[in-house]
């Protein structure tokens, strides 16, 4: 196979069979792009699905042609091709040409992608659970045809399948100790006040374009030795899948201190074994304080639609979180068409705040909005002695909350502030310890 880092990519043709209507083959184009493919020829198909060959096998003839004339290096399949028809489809393909379907696809693109230990184990697990099945068929079909070594795959070794389940065990593993790790952070993060936002959303929707409009870089930088995790770059394409690992920033939303993370985006029609190897990366999604649900609202209504009614089952039963639907890519719109928009979509996504994050308009909104939506903080007013202690728990009480009056006198400083509630108890103990050294006051607010 060409070598896609070379400049002389591979070519593909795809193909795509659907019950009713029309194939649409606009997403998977743009997925064999994001995995480095030239696409020079497609086929499409309306009838239900063949057991043998997944098409009709005139059908099935017809793309064997196709793929022999365009010289194509692979036939890419936007449907959940069975085992036993990737082989039947397989056979009537010219010689070393590969069927890769749509998992396959994405599994290339994320393994392509992978660069921190996490998402390489991600991926490894959802080869070997896709893996798995077929190394059964596999083994029956050597049964059945003895021919051990058909398909080049070498002699069937019975051992395969007992080998990919430990594996997918020790993985599993691994990534469990990774998740703990991480929700420790999490907790040790919400503890120092942070408050954590989420953004999820169908990929391409521009989370990332808009985590970098959201993020404050400077404070990053002066907090990269107290969160040395934090990443500053945060990329942007107009490609598929440009986030695959978590990318955490702080972002100033006004009062509140927000870590914002960005994550692996959404696509339709995964099955449940490659979700759930992804699951770890967003946990970030699933136990954040507030999810910010992106949808390109630049598309066509019915693809939001169908977006929306991803990122939501994806995001069911596990989300914790208040969610905000936002419309991103407003400036590709017109008033009218928005609000034709928001109405027809109104109980997918009630009240969505629309922004745009390329030009940064309503963008502050937004900020208003992710304010409004956190979970509320408690205020608080402590009178304190005059020592380095108190100062010290005083500039502590900045670093964590927001500070509304801050007054001295010759013996006290009198301080009020919001924060989080376990800011907020954390700074009470404190207050008490000093009073033990001179006496404390400590009084309700309002
Ligand atoms: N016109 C316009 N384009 C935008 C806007 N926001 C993002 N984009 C473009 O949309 C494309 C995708 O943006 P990203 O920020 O990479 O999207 P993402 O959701 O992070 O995508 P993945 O990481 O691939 O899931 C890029 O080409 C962006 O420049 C916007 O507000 N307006
Ligand atoms: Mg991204």
């Amino acid at each position: 196979m060409p070598d896609r880092r070379t400049g002389d990519a591979p070519t593909a043709v795809v193909a795509k069979r659907v019950d009713r209507g029309r194939a649409d083959l606009t997403e998977i184009t743009e997925l064999a792009r994001a995995a480095g493919y030239e696409v020079t020829a497609s086929l499409t198909q309306t009838r239900e699905q063949d057991p043998a060959y997944h098409f009709g096998e005139g059908k099935a003839d017809e793309l064997a042609r196709l793929v022999a004339r365009e010289d194509a290096d692979v036939l890419i399949v936007d449907n959940e091709v069975g085992p036993y028809q990737t082989f039947n489809i397989g056979s009537k393909l010219p010689e070393g040409v590969e069927v890769v379907d749509r998992f396959t696809l994405i599994l290339d693109i994320f393994g392509q992608r992978a660069q921190t230990r996490k998402a390489q184990l991600q991926v490894e697990l959802a080869e070997l659970r896709y893996e798995l099945p077929r190394a059964e068929v596999k083994a029956s079909l050597a049964k059945r045809d003895e021919r051990p070594g058909f398909m080049g795959l070498g002699e069937y070794d019975e051992s395969r399948e007992r080998d990919i389940k430990a594996q997918i065990s020790r993985i599993k593993d691994e990534l469990d100790a990774i998740a703990e790790t991480e929700e420790k952070r999490r907790e040790r993060r919400r503890e120092s006040g942070f408050d954590l936002v989420a953004l999820a959303g169908y990929t391409n929707a521009g989370k990332s374009t808009l985590l970098r409009r959201l993020a404050d870089d400077l404070d990053v930088d002066e907090n990269a030795e107290k969160h040395p995790d934090l990443d500053s770059t945060a990329e942007s394409e107009n490609q598929l899948f440009t986030t695959l690992g978590t990318t955490t920033r702080r972002a100033n939303t006004g009062k509140r201190d927000v870590l914002l993370t960005d994550t692996v985006g959404f696509i339709s029609d995964l099955p449940h074994w490659l979700v759930e190897s992804f699951k770890s990366t967003l946990q970030s999604v699933y136990h954040a304080d507030l999810v910010l649900l992106v949808v390109d609202a630049s598309e066509p209504v019915e693809e939001m639609r169908e977006k929306l009614v991803t990122s939501h089952d994806t995001l069911y039963e596990r989300n914790e979180a208040p969610i905000v639907t936002v419309f991103n890519k407003v400036d590709r719109l017109d008033e009218e068409e928005l609000r034709r928009k928001r109405e027809a979509l109104s109980a997918l996504a009630p009240n969505p705040v629309c922004v745009s994050g390329l030009t940064g308009d309503r963008v502050d909104d937004l900020r208003e909005r992710v304010e409004a939506e956190l979970p509320d903080w408690k205020r608080e007013r402590l009178l304190l002695p005059l020592s380095d202690d108190a100062m010290s728990l005083v500039s502590w009480v900045h670093d964590n909350g927001h500070v509304e009056r801050e007054e001295y006198d010759a013996t006290q400083v009198d301080l009020e502030f919001e924060a989080p509630p376990s800011v907020v108890e954390q700074a009470r103990s404190r207050a008490a310890d000093l009073d033990s050294q001179a006496p404390p006051e400590s009084v309700e607010s309002p």
